[in-house]
């Protein structure tokens, strides 16, 4: 089950989830000189990114938009950057967000979870109700979900602190996740349905972490939006019970030092000192 196998990834080697939100401007010059397509380009930079932080990650998490936006060029990048993650071994976040429902997610689920852009987990959001995440459940036994719950943007508040008959709505949000999750238990006591939280509210994640004891967390917002390893200690040291992504704060690591081949290396420091500073906490 796939939040076993991250959980076990997570606890290994620590939490880290390299966000590969690849922008055509951190390609460093080696290349962008190269006469290749926009595509190859791109996986390049993820390759060699991956191949210098595999031993030192639990997972990537790949956001869709930013392949989308170059069109086919973008797509074909993203479909190699999946299968060459899952071809090492490693586990793949497809951070697609997808939020319709009944037919229309099922062919979302046939879309990430079967063909080109297979992956191991992908991002929805639940806010439209249990049509919304049902149409996964039949892929459930190998992969798995994270439900937006709590999110890192500063108007996550307008709706998601609402209050809603004596609770706020993110907390019946964990209350909806939690049931939906009952169904798909594994080994190390997390479901397949994980949630999303982001760190740049520190005490909600406490409270949810403490909330629901089975739910594994995808917890955005360390580095470029102010999350730090403080922020994760007092969760953390509980429980293996999430990994933390950081996207522009690894991935441009190398903007202003170096333009060669040697740029991964600086992604790699970033990715260990991110780890260190997580793990020196707990
Ligand atoms: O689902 C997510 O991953 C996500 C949820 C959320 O609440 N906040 C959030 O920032 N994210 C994603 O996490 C990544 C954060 O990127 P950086 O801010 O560059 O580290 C982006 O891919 C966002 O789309």
């Amino acid at each position: 089950m796939i939040m076993d196998r991250l959980y076990d990834k997570a606890k290994k080697r620590g939490p880290v989830c390299l966000g590969l939100d690849t922008d055509l401007s951190y390609l460093p010059a080696c290349i962008a000189k190269e006469k290749i397509s926009t595509g190859e380009q791109l996986f390049r930079f993820n390759k060699e990114i991956i191949d210098q932080t595999k031993d030192l990650v639990a997972c990537y998490k790949v956001q869709i938009a930013y392949y989308e936006a170059l069109g086919m060029e973008g797509m074909e990048a993203y479909r190699q950057t999946m299968a060459y993650i899952r071809q090492q071994g490693e586990i793949s976040i497809g951070d697609v967000k997808r939020g319709d429902i009944a037919a229309t997610a099922q062919k979302y689920a046939k879309g990430h979870f079967e063909g080109d852009f297979e992956t191991d987990i992908i991002t929805v959001n639940g806010y439209m109700g249990e049509d919304a995440i049902s149409p996964f459940y039949p892929y459930l036994k190998e992969k798995g979900l994270f439900v937006l719950l709590r999110t890192s943007n500063k108007s996550a508040v307008d709706l998601q602190d609402v209050d809603a008959g004596g609770q706020k709505v993110f907390l019946h949000m964990g209350d909806l996740i939690a049931t939906w999750g009952k169904a798909f238990m594994g080994d190390s006591g997390f479901s397949a349905i994980g949630a999303v939280v982001g760190l740049t509210y520190p005490e909600e994640f406490e409270l949810l972490a403490q909330t629901y004891p089975n739910m594994f967390f995808l917890v955005p917002g360390y580095g470029a939006q102010g999350g730090t390893g403080k922020d994760l200690a007092r969760v953390l040291k509980k429980s293996s019970c999430a990994v933390v992504n950081s996207s522009r704060g690894l991935i441009t690591a190398h903007k202003g030092k170096s333009d060669d081949w040697d740029f991964a290396q600086y992604v790699r420091t970033a990715t260990f000192t991110m780890k260190e500073d997580i793990v020196s906490w707990l």
